[in-house]
């Protein structure tokens, strides 16, 4: 059985591919105001995420995908309170609902005021009142996959230019312009991981950190590997190099992981795999193993993942190959190949 076969029949519902990943079941009595928020101060405790939490925003409002209305996560975890499970409940904020856009005139009222004591326990009912409607983008079965439709979106906004030296540099930032796509490339990873037991997500220097939300999904520490100079009390790899020229060493902090870690490492693109073995074999050295190697891209002609798997670690994983990468990005007529090495 494969790994997501297997987070497939643990899942809660349906295995129709046409069916929402992690939908809530559906709520008997949902919809008719029966829900109430309880005693003044029940609030807090119907959420898991505590004050101290660095998940928590009280402001924050997200897109319920049930109905299509945006709510809080005090708001969400009250209406749902006792129907389902704290954890179920957290990964369904985390994953399926999507960061709601704010209204111009809420957005400055929020700022001046903060939310009414009537603004959150009129919610549930507003949330009664909301009519089903599709605004938010959910994960279906074949969004979970490799180069499946998620993948083709993303790598629609990936464009590539002739830079370092290379005919394709994939530039990531496409992606990022695109919040709800990139949230979803995060959650794509967090439901992999969800159920592997990981007990810390490792992202490189750069743009491996640009997927801290993962490890805030998972409600795990996220662990900075870095180039060599960059933080204090450090363990260091050998020097590697890239796809493109010069040479890198990767550190990580003493003491950031312990024995029996089970870690993921994660970066944006997987080409010669010279960073990520580097990861490893920090890993390694820390007594911890590498559950998986987890990259948005994978170059597969650079045959990265096979120096990975024979560095030690148990899997490796792209969302993203070449097959479905061809966009050329439009050059100005005075490009220049501006890429220098770092070192
Ligand atoms: O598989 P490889 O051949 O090792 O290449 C992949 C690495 O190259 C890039 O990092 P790089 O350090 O060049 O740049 P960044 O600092 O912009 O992340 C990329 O983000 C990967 O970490
Ligand atoms: N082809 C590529 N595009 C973007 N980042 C890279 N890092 C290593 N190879 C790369």
């Amino acid at each position: 059985m494969t790994r997501s076969s297997k987070d497939e029949k643990q899942d809660r519902h349906s295995g129709d591919p046409k069916s929402s990943v992690n939908a809530l079941p559906k709520k008997e009595g949902a919809g008719r105001g029966k829900f109430t928020l309880g005693k003044a101060g029940d609030e807090r405790n119907a959420s898991s995420l505590s004050k101290d939490d660095p998940n928590y925003d009280p402001d924050e409002r997200r897109v319920d995908p049930e109905d299509g209305a945006s709510y809080t996560w005090d708001e969400l975890a009250a209406y749902y309170k006792g129907k389902f499970k704290m954890k179920a409940l957290e990964a369904y904020w985390n994953d399926e609902c999507t960061p709601a856009k704010p209204k111009k005139s809420r957005a400055k009222a929020k700022k001046s005021q903060g939310p009414t004591p009537e603004e959150s326990t009129a919610k549930p009912k507003a949330k009664a009142k909301a009519k089903p409607k599709v605004e938010s983008k959910r994960l279906s079965e074949e969004d979970l996959g490799t180069d499946g439709p998620l993948a083709k979106e993303i790598a629609k906004v990936i464009p590539y230019f002739p830079y370092k030296k290379l005919d394709r540099f994939y530039d990531i930032g496409g992606v990022l312009k695109h919040p709800k796509l990139f949230n979803a490339m995060c959650s794509v990873m967090a439901k992999r991981y969800r159920k592997l037991g990981v007990t810390k997500i490792l992202g490189f220097e750069a743009r491996g950190f640009l997927f801290t939300p993962v490890a805030i999904k998972l409600g795990v520490p996220f662990v900075m590997l870095r180039k060599a100079g960059k933080m204090p009390n450090t363990i260091s790899s050998g020097p590697y190099t890239k796809e493109y020229e010069g040479v890198d060493e990767m550190c990580i902090q003493k003491g950031a992981l312990v024995p029996g870690d089970k870690v993921i490492l994660i970066d944006d693109l997987i080409a010669t795999g010279g960073t990520l073995c580097a990861g490893i074999e920090l890993v390694k050295a820390c007594e911890a193993e590498v559950v998986e190697c987890s990259c948005m891209i994978e170059l597969k002609a650079l045959k990265g993942r096979d120096r990975c798997l024979k560095a030690g670690a148990k899997d490796v994983w792209g969302f993203i190959s070449e097959d479905i990468l061809g966009e050329a990005a439009p050059l100005p007529d005075d490009y220049v190949d501006d890429g220098k090495h770092s070192s």
